[in-house]
């Protein structure tokens, strides 16, 4: 195996990752590993790996710790491995990477390689998805460590005060084209948001597409609606939901509504979304 350099997230799966640092020493061995400080450090812990000759940076964390990962990748021919500590760990699950830390690792030992699309908002890679609207509202709504404290509720407590009040309208313009609008959209490259949720079932990792799903309301009994439309994998023929496949599209609104890009609040509309095929390199099973 090439020399590989494993960025470690210890505040992954609401800081229960840290627990699982010795774990980690023993199963990769001899392997480099560089332990995150602050939001943000992953990424620049990858630039200076690569600086320094590492041609395999694992992320050993959450989507967000792969995020940062790939933005610190930077378009440089390295390759991407994954070893998946965070909470729902999304892309992973896209990829049919192993959960069990030892697997994972067995996995990135094997060094299949696989190449994906690298989808981007604005400079900004990512790889799983992207939000503009609610769920992104929601995270600049609850705080981390109320996430930490009240896990999955503390979103749903948000999501019940966001929700009485009417959402701006965004306009989404597709490949230059064509203009919908809606209240709240999702960006995706792979099939799944949030867990194992196929919000787009049409997606692959290589079509060179991102996929995005528009809903037109935005109110307790829509959003009720539209959840169990995807559980039983029929949202996607609502009339109220508008399901497509573009190169590029704009996001605009009358005032700015926030954005989150693989569970991290980044940004606000404007916004411009664009996809690089088969940009990434990944370590798959
Ligand atoms: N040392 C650190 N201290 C505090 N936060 C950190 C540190 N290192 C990274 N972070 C931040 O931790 C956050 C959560 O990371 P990550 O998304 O990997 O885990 P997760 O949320 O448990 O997983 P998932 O997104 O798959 O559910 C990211 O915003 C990242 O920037």
């Amino acid at each position: 195996m090439n020399r590989a350099c494993i960025i470690f997230n210890p505040a992954a799966r609401g800081e229960k990752a840290r627990r699982l640092f010795e774990r980690l020493r023993t199963t990769v061995g001899d392997s480099t590993i560089r332990v995150t400080e602050y939001p943000g450090d992953a990424e620049a812990q990858t630039e200076r790996a690569i600086e320094q000759g590492f041609r395999i940076v694992v992320a050993a964390g959450g989507d967000g710790t792969v995020n940062e990962v790939v933005n610190g990748l930077n378009g440089t021919s390295a390759t991407l491995g994954i070893l998946p500590l965070g909470t729902i760990n999304v892309f992973a699950m896209e990829l049919g990477i192993p959960i069990r830390l030892e697997r994972a690792w067995e996995v990135i030992q094997r060094g299949k390689t696989r190449k994906v699309d690298l989808p981007r908002v604005g400079e900004q890679r990512f790889v799983q998805l992207a939000g503009v609207g609610l769920d992104a509202e929601i995270l600049t709504r609850t705080h981390w460590w109320t996430r930490k404290t009240f896990g999955p509720l503390s979103y749903l407590l948000a999501a019940f005060g966001l929700l009485a009040r009417a959402a701006p309208l965004l306009n989404v313009t597709i490949n230059g084209e064509e203009t919908h609008q809606g209240r709240f959209l999702l960006v995706g490259n792979g099939r799944y948001y949030g867990g194992r949720f196929p919000v787009f079932p049409d997606a692959k990792l290589d079509d060179g597409l991102l996929d995005g799903c528009l809903f037109a309301e935005l109110n307790a009994f829509a959003v009720a609606r539209y959840l169990q439309g995807v559980l039983a994998r029929r949202h996607t023929q609502f009339s109220d939901v508008f399901y497509f496949q573009a190169e590029r599209l704009t996001v605009e609104s009358d005032r700015p509504v926030p954005l989150e890009v693989d569970g991290e609040l980044y940004g606000h509309t404007p916004c411009s979304f664009s996809i690089s095929p088969a940009e990434l390199e990944v370590i798959v099973p």
